[in-house]
């Protein structure tokens, strides 16, 4: 089934079988995690709303200050696998120069739905921006599923919520924008998607119906795609940047040579690594308030 291989990123990976890369991403994100815990100061298992599962990790550069830009991670995991206690690829080159990283927690199916799932993504921000109104700028950082919750951030309406983040910078790496093709796979099966839902949950297609232009012309968005990620998953990145520069967002498109679906994200732990030092680049270049 095409459809059903398309969507299956294990499926196209090629230094490894289907089963290891899993497992080394797994593995790597659990060593990176262990050692972010053991060599950072950090506030775990923070509560960001009154839900079991609403929970996010806060990890500090060296000399706490909490002026100091944050970075919040999304996992990926279709929705319906990984945890923010296996995710901390990218706090120790990250808060060694300086940037605050917070790892977020949400409900995966099959207890959260789409729709609550991005209301979870919604309030941890709102929640850093209220803990930490000093932070010197707010990026999100989402790695495929986490990547499609990050990007309907985009979107997402503050009024409500009595805050503005501070947002000035998206790394969407290996995302998802237009749900529509999983409702056909077997991905669907926890996740119980209609077709309106994939709708109500797709930045692609919001984006397009969109009117509004973005409130902060300066924030970056880095749309991502890893070579060896499958012909989809190049097609929705590339559609999704198009879409982006179409509606007058600072929008950048990268293609990470020689890298799969998992490698891209699982390498963040590397200082050396090319997106590490995008998005570092991307955060510490920007002029510092106060
Ligand atoms: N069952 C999927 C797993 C998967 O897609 C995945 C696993 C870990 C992190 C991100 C993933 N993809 C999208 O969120 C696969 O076969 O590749």
């Amino acid at each position: 089934m095409e459809l059903e291989d398309q969507y299956s990123p294990s499926r196209w990976v090629i230094r490894r079988g289907a089963e290891e890369a899993l497992r080394t991403y797994s593995h790597i994100g659990d060593e990176a995690t262990k050692k972010a815990r053991a060599t950072r100061k950090s506030l775990l298992h923070v509560p960001y709303g009154d839900g079991e599962g609403e929970k996010l990790d806060i990890y500090f550069p060296e000399g706490v200050s909490e002026a100091s830009p944050f970075c919040l991670f999304f996992h990926g995991g279709y929705w319906q696998s990984g945890s923010k206690d296996t995710s901390a690829f990218m706090v120790n080159p990250l808060t060694e120069q300086g940037v605050t990283v917070v790892v977020v927690a949400y409900d995966i199916a099959p207890k959260g739905t789409l729709d609550q799932m991005v209301d979870q993504v919604t309030r941890s921000i709102v929640f850093v921006q209220k803990q930490y109104p000093c932070n010197e700028g707010i990026y999100l950082c989402g790695h495929s599923a986490g990547a499609h919750l990050a990007a309907m951030m985009l979107l997402a309406n503050w009024t409500k919520h009595g805050v503005t983040p501070n947002l000035k910078g998206f790394f969407l790496l290996s995302g998802i924008y237009d749900l529509k093709p999983i409702v056909y796979t077997s991905q669907n099966a926890p996740l119980l998607m209609t077709l309106e839902d994939a709708q109500r949950n797709s930045p692609q297609l919001l984006l397009e119906a969109a009117l509004t232009r973005p409130l902060d012309p300066a924030c970056h968005v880095l749309v991502s795609v890893g070579q060896h990620d499958s012909p989809e998953f190049h097609r929705q990145s590339k559609e999704f940047y198009q879409i982006l520069r179409q509606g007058g967002w600072n929008a950048s498109f990268e293609e990470i040579h020689d890298m799969d679906h998992f490698e891209i994200i699982w390498n963040l732990t590397q200082k050396d690594y090319v997106l590490t030092q995008m998005i570092l680049r991307t955060i510490l270049q920007e002029p510092r308030r106060h």
